[in-house]
């Protein structure tokens, strides 16, 4: 054994060595590339920079691997071997050293069995402290090979001491990679084809946002070129769950993945406030595309009467046909309603202008023509009734007059009961909620930009060439070269090849951003409503959705993918399903599914990997302040451990949580609370939280407050509340257990 660690710590030095010579040379070559400075033409500097931007990229790449660089050997039936981890390393002669976990030549690494052994004799994995290798883990794949090889094991779990290991392991507050231990069904997944639909369903702790992840990683690798323009967009149920991932994609080396809540869809839009459950229910349902669409009608309205003007003692009448014709025509290509009134408006002038010209009685030149349109545009009478005709409107303003508004509800919402559209109303300024934000997002596509919009946005845009002409010049006059090229040239050039945003950082910016691929996680939380917008970042329809429709619980969320999917996606989607419960520990998992169970709730089949002792503990208290803070107390120093891994999260309904903070305060200890929209700060060793918060993170140990509570709330809350430990979890309770815990 010490031999063989001998021979893997060489391989392993080497192999660092390359990592630090790349690096050093990556860095050599930024320095240099800085050290010319501003100078030099236009053109050799946004070469420069982009030269910069790509060393420092690669860069950020390279330190990024330094844990764990390597994680694996393959050896083969023709005698070579391969060495698997994070990136692709080659030496000078371009011999491969190193090969990338998403090459086609790892795949085997994951997927190889006994009895598909696809010419792999031997799977090593190499386990690795900083830069020292700890221990070695064979499986010998070639039967004939196992005779007299002791530390050689068969089991159903590929690298199990090293998953095992990984599993057991104290928790950090932030999800970390699983590239060594990817198992077969769970690689399947990652390596699926970009094209279509592919929806993973798994039961808690299966993997599917560690798979979700990987296969993010997999996809920009295999489809760098096509991914690296148009992006690829994370969509997951909350910011603390954003961040909880946020480290997982940076460790395999990819930074440029946007990530957003649907709460977070519309740029500029915060949507912190809260609302009923019933009312965003209400707001997730699939009619509000045809109410948004009566709503923007409503703003294209063809007078009762004719409407008389005074223009320059001229009488002008801006007639129900003539807007009736003209609201016709703009209408024609189907442009969104505030760019199709620019064509109204223009129809509209037109006609004005020639009853203006008939007045005139006499032949008018075309730039007079010109000026008396001018002169009409600007015409209060006319701008009203014009803007009365088709009203130029922000999605905003015609989403809050919508809930502010009661008869512009009415009219727009037929379908509603009068109930309904009461549950509906609110203030004209409230602010945003969640679920707003797909109708405002229906709203904007529908109404398009405001032109408003775009005048400031021209505003800007001649501000921004008057200081690169001005920057241009500067440039000409220092470098002597005035009458070789103008400054407007120069300037032009400095336009297109200015500092330029990367491709994550333009799609954030951009409502209508289309993604080349789009990763839902906790996918079954989706109303219709959030489906109809994230569908419109993909008209390819290339999605990862993963998720599990037994711990949904908004009421706006799938019981099943056919009724959410099918709906907007027809049958082109497919299925796959994981199966092994890699987190919670069996004890644990079996109880919260038979409660689930109980429950009615669609559970996934579940196996789990393993068993923990003591992870179920019941206790049964009068006072739960008290009770919780004793228990916490206790757990908090067998738990945390002084390298600052070991996590603890008490789970209780809302309206228990600040009462619950303040005892374990009290009880001098300092938890991070997480409520409503504040994302609690998944540092703290232990956070008190609501189930829903702890949608989609883990935790050593939780401590579990009142479940018939819980499952009163939703039973889908308190299957994911069950399922957040890694060790064990500790239920005080006053109230009989749910229905199926026995
Ligand atoms: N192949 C693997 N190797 C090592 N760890 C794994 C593997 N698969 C899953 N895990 C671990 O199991 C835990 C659960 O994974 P993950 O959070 O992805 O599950 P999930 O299916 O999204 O769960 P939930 O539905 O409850 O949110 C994580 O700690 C993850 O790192």
């Amino acid at each position: 054994m010490d031999n063989e660690l001998a021979v893997e710590q060489g391989v392993v030095d080497q192999l660092y060595g390359r990592l630090d010579d790349l690096r050093a040379q990556t860095r050599a070559r930024l320095a240099d590339v800085r050290r010319e400075g501003p100078s030099g033409s236009p053109q050799n500097r946004s070469e420069r920079d982009a030269f910069a931007t790509l060393y420092e990229d690669r860069i950020a790449q390279l330190e990024a691997v330094e844990e764990r660089l390597v994680f694996g050997r393959l050896d083969l039936d023709d005698d070579s071997r391969r060495y698997i981890g994070r990136l692709g390393l080659t030496d000078t002669e371009q011999t491969q050293l190193l090969t990338d976990w998403r090459a086609p030549a790892a795949q085997a690494f994951y997927r190889a069995t006994a009895a598909h052994p696809d010419g792999v004799v031997r799977r090593r994995h190499v386990v690795t402290r900083g830069r020292t290798v700890t221990s070695v883990e064979d499986e010998v794949l070639d039967l004939d090979l196992l005779t007299g090889d002791s530390d050689a094991r068969l089991s159903g779990l590929s690298g199990e001491g090293a998953l095992l290991a990984g599993l057991a392991a104290g928790r950090t507050g932030r999800m970390g990679d699983i590239v060594a231990t990817i198992q077969g069904e769970q690689d399947a997944i990652i390596r699926s084809e970009l094209g279509g639909a592919l929806v993973v369903q798994g039961g808690p702790g299966t993997g599917k946002t560690a798979v979700a992840l990987h296969r993010a990683a997999f996809l920009l690798y295999a489809h760098r070129r096509l991914l690296e323009r148009s992006g690829v967009l994370l969509v997951g149920p909350s910011r603390t769950f954003l961040r909880y991932i946020d480290q997982v994609l940076p460790s395999l080396g990819e930074t440029g993945v946007v990530t957003t809540t649907v709460a977070e869809l519309y740029p500029g839009i915060q949507a912190t406030a809260t609302e009923d459950e019933a009312v965003a229910e209400l707001k997730g349902r699939a009619l509000w595309g045809s109410v948004i669409a009566r709503a923007v009608r409503d703003r294209e309205r063809i007078p009762a009467q004719p409407v008389h003007v005074r223009v320059d003692g001229h009488d002008l009448v801006i007639r129900p046909n003539d807007v009736a014709s003209a609201m016709a025509r703009a209408r024609r290509n189907h442009k969104p309603h505030n760019q199709a009134r620019v064509s109204f408006v223009r129809d509209m002038l037109g006609r004005l202008a020639e009853q203006y010209v008939q007045q005139l009685g006499q032949e008018v030149p075309a730039d007079e023509r010109g000026e008396i349109v001018e002169e009409l545009r600007t015409t209060r009478e006319i701008r009203i009734a014009l803007n009365l005709a088709w009203m130029p409107i922000t999605p905003q303003k015609l989403v809050s007059d919508l809930w502010s508004k009661p008869h512009r509800l009415a009219s727009a919402a037929p379908q509603l009961s009068a109930q309904e559209r009461a549950m509906l109303v609110r203030e004209p300024d409230a602010p945003w909620t969640p679920a707003d934000v797909p109708i405002l997002d229906e709203a904007a596509e529908l109404l398009g930009e405001d032109d408003q919009a775009a005048r400031a946005e021209a505003r800007a845009a001649t501000e921004r060439r008057a200081s690169e002409l001005a920057y241009a010049r500067q440039v000409l006059e220092s470098t002597g070269s005035g009458g070789m090229v103008s400054a407007e040239m120069l300037a032009d050039r400095f336009a297109t090849t200015g500092p330029t945003l990367t491709t994550a950082e333009r799609a954030a910016a951009d409502r209508s951003w289309t993604y080349g691929h789009v990763v839902v996680d906790e996918a079954q939380e989706l109303s219709a409503m959030a489906w109809r917008s994230l569908l419109r970042r993909v008209p390819t329809r290339s999605l990862t959705i993963v998720g599990d429709v037994a711990q949904t619980t908004a009421t706006a969320g799938a019981r099943s993918w056919a009724a959410q999917l099918d709906p907007v996606l027809r049958s082109s989607w497919r299925l796959n399903e994981l199966t092994v419960n890699y987190r919670t520990p069996a004890e644990v998992a079996d109880t919260a599914r038979r409660v689930a169970v109980a429950a009615h709730l669609p559970v996934s089949p579940l196996t789990s990997a393993r068993d923990v002792e003591d992870s179920l503990v019941v206790q049964r208290v009068g006072s739960f302040p008290e009770a919780v803070a004793e228990t916490t107390e206790k757990l908090v120093a067998d738990v945390t451990d002084a390298s600052g891994a070991g996590r603890i999260a008490v789970i209780a309904v809302d309206a228990r949580l600040d009462v619950l903070a303040g005892a374990l305060r009290e009880a001098g200890l300092r938890p991070a609370l997480g409520t409503g929209s504040s994302a609690a700060d998944l540092d703290a060793p232990l956070v008190v939280l609501s189930p829903r918060e702890a949608k989609g993170l883990e935790f050593d140990v939780v401590v579990l407050v009142e479940p018939a509570e819980v499952i009163e709330a939703s039973a889908g809350d308190l299957y994911v509340a069950m399922t957040r430990p890694t060790r064990a979890l500790h239920v005080l309770h006053d109230r009989p257990l749910p229905a199926g815990w026995a």
